[in-house]
């Protein structure tokens, strides 16, 4: 069964979560300056930024953790931190330090944490503990105590306490975190189940492949700014000024582009046109009339790893990185 339980369907245009003019200040360090989030309903939201950039600050102020110095924080339609009470049974969460007991159990853990669950009767506590342990995994290490646990298993542990009951939201700070390959790809099944279900899911990473293969939105924060952020297909679209064609008759294609005075070179499966002085129905348009077979048009897209490096780099080095020719299914 998905965490959740099928919630309702979401409404275009809504936010599950939005900040506006949000600053921290740590007695002088500024870890979060002027940033404005917005989480649509139903997304899947990668909040990508180097060490210190302030995903970790930001998601504490969501979820109500930590005061902002400035600004405004809203969670489910609930202004946080003074609102908490309204939003957050509704919001799973995992953040550094859940504070589990070293000396009990995973199961006693969860147990604990289960019982301060509002939307969790007191007899339905063992059937979602245990459900909750075996969707992450955990059932075998359930009995044995926190302590021992490996980073992976308490990453785990924390994960199963924020699906202990139907969300409308999930927070996961770093869920990968000490992970190996295979937990690695368990975090992505929750998460695609998680959207699926039509829960809103934010999720902090620095691993760009991930968040490229989950998300559907992106937040990019570098120094305590969201230096981009929207829908992850359009993020990668821009600032590419390519129309990849697929053509057998390559060689045409450019003889029939430079007529047209539209630049082009050969690319693998065709022709690469610019598309900055000319569009691309009409880079299509002076293709087909000139009697070149066009089998496949699209934009050049780039990975999430070049766009994260161009927009977090400084800009003399992202003026190196922008000219990429790489092309990824
Ligand atoms: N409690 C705190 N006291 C003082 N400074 C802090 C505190 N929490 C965060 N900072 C500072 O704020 C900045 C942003 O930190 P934050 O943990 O939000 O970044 P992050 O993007 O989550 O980093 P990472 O990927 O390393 O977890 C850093 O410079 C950090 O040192």
């Amino acid at each position: 069964m998905g965490a959740s339980g099928g919630e309702a369907p979401t409404r275009p245009g809504a936010l599950a979560a939005r900040t506006r003019g949000l600053r921290k200040v740590y007695r002088g360090t500024v870890a979060v300056d002027q940033v404005d989030l917005e989480v649509p309903e139903g997304a899947v939201l990668g909040m990508l930024g180097p060490n210190g950039s302030g995903k970790t600050t930001t998601i504490r102020m969501l979820l109500g953790l930590v005061r902002p110095t400035e600004g405004e924080v809203e969670l489910l339609g609930h202004r946080m931190p003074e609102e908490a009470p309204g939003a957050l049974p509704d919001v799973g969460a995992l953040v550094e330090g859940p504070g589990f007991h070293p000396f009990l159990s995973g199961r006693e853990n969860l147990r604990r944490l289960a019982a301060a669950e509002p939307h969790l009767s007191l007899s339905d506590i063992p059937k979602a503990v245990e459900d909750a342990l075996e969707r992450v995994g955990l059932g075998a290490a359930a009995h044995r105590r926190y302590r021992g646990y490996s980073l992976g298993m308490k990453q785990r542990l924390g994960l199963a306490g924020a699906l202990l009951v139907p969300r409308k939201m999930v927070i996961l700070d770093e869920p990968t975190n000490g992970l190996d390959p295979a937990g690695t790809r368990e975090i992505r099944t929750i998460i695609a189940d998680l959207h699926a279900d039509g829960v809103t899911v934010l999720v902090s990473s620095h691993l760009l492949a991930e968040v490229e293969a989950t998300c559907t939105h992106v937040a990019v924060l570098h120094d305590g700014t969201v230096v981009a952020q929207g829908e992850l297909n359009e993020l990668l679209e821009t600032g590419n000024a390519g129309l990849l064609v697929s053509t057998p008759d390559g060689d045409k294609a450019l003889e029939v582009l430079r007529e047209n005075r539209i630049s082009a070179r050969l690319a693998p499966e065709g022709v690469r046109a610019d598309i900055t002085t000319a569009t691309a129905p009409q880079v299509v348009a002076a293709l087909v009339h000139g009697g070149v077979a066009v089998h496949e048009a699209r934009r050049e897209r780039t990975g999430l790893e070049d766009l994260f490096a161009r927009l977090t780099q400084n800009d003399a080095e992202a003026d190196g990185l922008s000219d990429v020719d790489e092309v990824r299914a």
